[in-house]
């Protein structure tokens, strides 16, 4: 974190933001098309994120500077590898039985050297009886070896399946924690695409790490035996020409490999933000088949959305371009050095010939030799053949190490601002003004806000020394101009948003609950909805209960469909649609059937009527008076007005206005409203009271 002036010259002048918020804007910009939220979803981002995403040829530029394959790959890697490893038991006996299985397979392959030679000898000396019984021996062990390479690559399967597991749950519990998934998404900009990071990379991360594995027990197995094989066969001149081959070889690749690590893990992102494209097509169908139908037909264009998708392909296929064309360079000096070896092996065995230690060498002997050494470069092309798939594996290994990397830092972020809150209070009043203190009461049963100031996770003010005090049963309603700062205060006072100073006391989190304009509905029953955030494993709804419920706004109907969709068995239906087969107004419905179910002590409702019938706004907050909850309301409507005690007005120059509502006259366009705090810019009043 570091602290940035975002006001001149007021006490506010300090705030802390994401460090490497402004160093990488522009990056971000481009990266953060995976940022699903932005900010709870602010349209402004989402659209500056789409302009952005056409940026990338520069960003090949930086990204491919930034992930190169050299020391930091592989301390990366050593960090996964522990992790991986941090209950070393199980793995561990999987690697070791690997290494008993490769160790059998490399016995199991030098049978059959021996076979070879035993089969060209009883050819040539026409000996059939001896030759039946090496054939027999050849079933026994080039069954053995069919069967071992079978067991290798099972167990090569179930410790990437163990290690995708472990790698998985281990982000994902880091994800979920204390709603670090959105901190991550709306205020951080190093993670593009989460959703990819955590679904498809680690899986192919651990595929192809497991397969590396394999090739780096069964490789050093068969270099070692067969360079003494050779070495004794041939003497040292043999192995060690081998080895010259191969380092020559290695050297080539390691020249090709640096520049395809950093165009595979652009390729990577790259391939990530054209499917979060058409993922944000696909969630946005209704809007966008609507829009396209107000076009001009006379009027010749594309649609934007193709537009945007034929723009980001063209630099995901550019890029992709350029991976095939390195890809083909590193394949050429592998193939190459894999396809010439057997020409090195013979011209290692013609080397006595040449400088004339020998006059001719036995048929059989070049048999065993020859094959001697083709394990020998076997043993090589397995290294080979593992840089090749290092370009891949780099690619996963930045993007889940970025992943694990931010996870922890903004997890310690959160932990630090924590630590220094408490130092700060203890230690200084005075500093106390100049940081957020947000702290949950369990035993009051009131929310507090004291000389609250809060910014935009971008550090832009928003208002300044708000003070209130809601207790139980009163009711609040926030108004104001779009985008003047409303559902920020929401956002401040239910902790999603850390960006304030001053002092917010609160109740408990289960006495307070949160509707957004758009309801969240998740996967599943409408049981299940109703219970949300809990689930149907913790508590239970009778049908009654349920019937009742529904009841109140008129939704018995939903009920009576659900039924035929379980009568129907079909439960797919049931069990991932309700989202889309039902009315915003509906889905609004049953977030305050959820509300009414909880009871909780206060509903935080951000525009969350916005849907319904204003006849049904009354009833619903009717519902809310009967059940004693108090309700702070964000929303445009004036007829909102009846249904709340206080009223905070705020506007686009950040001037504030607390007033009391005179709910007594029956016309509610007569309500009277009866200052009582303001917060007037222009002269900077401070408000003096609760
Ligand atoms: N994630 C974000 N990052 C930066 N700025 C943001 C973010 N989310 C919102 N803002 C900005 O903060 C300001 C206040 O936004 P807020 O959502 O609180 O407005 P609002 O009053 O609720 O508007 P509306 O009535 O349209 O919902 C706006 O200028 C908005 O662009």
């Amino acid at each position: 974190m570091k602290r940035t002036n975002i006001i001149n010259g007021d006490e506010y002048h300090q705030i802390p933001v994401n460090e490497d918020f402004y160093e990488e804007e522009e990056e971000s910009a481009s990266s953060s098309s995976g940022h699903a939220m932005g900010g709870a979803a602010s349209p402004s981002s989402s659209s500056s994120q789409s302009n952005n995403n056409f940026k990338q040829h520069e960003l090949t530029k930086t990204l491919a500077s930034q992930n190169r394959y050299d020391l930091r790959l592989f301390i990366r890697l050593i960090h996964i590898i522990k992790l991986l490893y941090s209950s070393p038991i199980i793995p561990g006996i999987m690697v070791l039985f690997l290494l008993g299985l490769a160790i059998s397979q490399t016995y199991a392959s030098s049978l059959t050297g021996k076979l070879l030679a035993n089969v060209y000898t009883y050819l040539a000396d026409g000996d059939t009886h001896s030759l039946l019984r090496s054939l027999l021996f050849g079933l026994f062990s080039l069954t053995l070896s069919a069967l071992l390479d079978s067991t290798i690559k099972f167990t090569v399967g179930i410790i990437a399946w163990r290690w995708r597991k472990t790698l998985c749950l281990t982000i994902q519990n880091q994800y979920f924690d204390n709603n670090l998934f959105y901190r991550i998404m709306a205020f951080d900009t190093r993670i593009d695409n989460p959703d990819q990071r955590i679904t498809s990379d680690i899986d192919n991360f651990t595929t192809l790490m497991a397969n590396v594995l394999s090739q780096m027990i069964t490789g050093p197995l068969v270099v070692g035996y067969y360079t003494f094989l050779t070495w004794r066969g041939m003497g040292w001149y043999a192995p060690a020409i081998i080895y010259g081959f191969f380092i020559l070889g290695y050297i080539a690749n390691k020249f090709i490999m640096s520049p395809l690590v950093s165009v595979s893990y652009l390729q990577d992102k790259l391939e990530g933000d054209f499917r979060y494209l058409h993922l944000r097509i696909r969630t946005f169908a209704e809007s966008i088949a609507l829009q396209s139908l107000t076009r001009d037909p006379t009027v010749s264009q594309t649609m934007v959305e193709e537009e945007q998708a034929k723009q980001q392909f063209d630099v995901l296929l550019e890029n992709k371009k350029k991976q095939i064309c390195w890809q083909y360079g590193l394949n050429t000096t592998s193939d190459l050095f894999t396809y010439l070896s057997p020409l090195v092996n013979y011209l290692i065995i013609a080397i006595p010939l040449f400088i004339g230690t020998k006059k001719t060498i036995p048929f059989a002997d070049v048999s065993v030799f020859s094959y001697n050494c083709i394990m020998l470069a076997s043993g090589f092309s397995q290294y080979i053949n593992v840089t090749a798939n290092i370009s891949d594996l780099s690619s996963y290994i930045q993007r889940i190490s970025t992943m694990l990397e931010v996870c922890n830092q903004v997890k310690q972020q959160k932990y630090e601002a924590q630590q220094k809150q408490e130092n700060d209070i203890v230690s200084s009043t005075e500093v106390q003004k100049q940081v957020g203190e947000l702290k949950v009461e369990p035993s009051t049963l009131e929310i507090l806000l004291k000389e609250v100031s809060y910014f935009t996770p971008k550090g832009e003010s928003l208002f300044k020394n708000i003070s209130l005090l809601i207790e139980r049963g009163s009711s609040l309603l926030i108004m104001g101009p779009s985008g003047s700062g409303k559902s920020s205060l929401i956002r401040i006072i239910n902790g999603l948003w850390p960006f304030f100073y001053g002092k917010i006391i609160k109740p408990a989190n289960e006495q307070m609950f949160f509707l957004s304009q758009q309801p969240y509905l998740i996967y599943g029953s409408l049981e299940e909805q109703i219970l949300y955030p809990y689930t149907i494993a913790s508590k239970r709804i009778s049908k009654q209960q349920m019937r009742e419920l529904f009841e109140r706004f008129d939704l018995g109907y939903l009920l009576d469909r659900e039924r035929d969709i379980i009568a129907r068995g079909d439960l797919n239906d049931l069990t991932h649609n309700w989202l889309n087969a039902l009315s915003p107004g509906e889905q609004q419905l049953i977030s305050f059937l959820r509300l009414l179910y909880h009871k909780p002590v206060f509903a935080l409702m951000d525009e969350s009527t916005s849907s319904i019938p204003q006849s049904m706004e009354k009833r619903v907050y009717q519902a809310c008076k009967d059940q004693g909850i108090s309700t702070i309301s964000v929303g445009h409507r004036h007829s909102l007005t009846q249904y709340h005690q206080k009223l905070l007005t705020l506007d686009k120059q950040h001037n504030w206005k607390l007033q009391n509502i005179d709910n007594s006259s029956n016309n509610n366009d007569n309500n009277k409203l009866i200052e009582t705090d303001s917060n007037n810019n222009n002269n900077n009043q401070q408000s003096s009271l609760i």
